[in-house]
């Protein structure tokens, strides 16, 4: 049987999002924070609740290789994440599973395509904050195995005119090797948008009386991002991406965006927006792609 991305979610990873739910796993603990962004990720994972799927798979800017493209290649992996930049709002204990046949048969679909490719067999291997929140913040219940996919960092080696060709060529290799795997895949996007942010840190971090847009001209380039994802314009916003990124220093660098829409070959029916919110200014949006139901109902994919 043919395997399918069922959906593809834009996925933002601010740490201070999962500091403000208050999980189990992270030790930390908020009196409030980010309501319209957490909000935005409840409706998204009711959503989800009504599709069945096997696996997620994730591209996170935060784990950053830089030779070529890794893909976690160990079944379980259990530590304590600390974020570099928050260690006071993110110490999140996780203990997550990997579907290797899936990352092995994308590995390998990639480097048929002429990518630089890696297993990750690392057993010790301290798995990206990123990966963990996108995962988290979309299924809490870690009831799913996941792929974790590196960003390589030709944006910044060579340019994001590589990046994004790069990137695309993932995209449809990734898409290639889930319908061979015949398992039914959630993929995310894990990046915010725009970038620039505040340097310092309110007393109480959750004080949202310090949370706002960064800049005008950020916000206005957020919003034009979000309205072309909302058209079902994604060949135009995939055009615009590398503009975006030296204009916002976007998370758009790490070529996850432009993997998963390459990957669900430029949707063209509107995406769902969740949420819009910034975290210590920088934009970000919970964007659903619900992919099947628009393959099932003959909407333009
Ligand atoms: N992308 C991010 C945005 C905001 C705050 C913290 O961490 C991040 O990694
Ligand atoms: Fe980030």
């Amino acid at each position: 049987k043919k395997g399918c991305i069922v959906a593809g979610v834009l996925a933002p990873h601010p740490p201070h999002l999962v500091y403000a739910e208050n999980p189990p796993q992270n030790e930390p603990r908020a009196e409030c924070g980010w309501e319209n962004l957490r909000w935005g990720y409840e409706r998204l994972r009711k959503n989800l609740e009504n599709i069945d799927f096997d696996t997620l798979v994730v591209l996170s800017p935060h784990w950053q290789t830089y030779v070529g493209t890794h893909f976690l290649g160990v079944e379980r992996f259990s530590s304590v994440s600390v974020d570099p930049i928050f260690p006071n709002l993110f110490r999140y204990h996780y203990d997550l599973t990997v579907d290797v046949s899936l990352a092995e048969t994308m590995e390998r679909h990639a480097r048929e395509a002429g990518l630089v490719t890696r297993m990750m067999r690392n057993p010790d291997f301290r798995v990206d904050y990123g990966t963990i929140v996108s995962c988290h913040l979309t299924r809490p219940a870690w009831d799913k195995p996941i792929v974790s996919i590196s960003s390589h960092r030709s944006t910044h080696y060579f340019s994001p005119d590589v990046m994004l060709a790069s990137s695309l060529k993932l995209g449809h290799a990734t898409r290639e090797a889930i319908e061979a795997s015949g398992k039914r895949v959630v993929l995310l996007a894990s990046n915010s948008l725009s970038h620039r942010h505040f340097t310092t840190e309110a007393e109480v971090p959750e004080d949202m009386s310090r949370e706002h847009i960064y800049h005008h001209g950020q916000y206005l380039w957020d919003m034009k991002v979000i309205e072309l994802m909302k058209a079902g314009k994604t060949r135009e916003l995939v055009e615009l991406v590398p503009d975006f990124t030296e204009q916002t220093v976007a998370e758009t660098d790490s070529g996850a965006l432009t993997w998963m829409l390459s990957a669900l070959d430029f949707p063209s029916y509107p995406a769902e927006v969740h949420a819009y919110g910034t975290v210590i200014g920088t934009g970000n949006a919970v964007v659903e792609w619900a992919h099947e139901a628009h393959l099932v109902s003959g909407g333009a994919a």
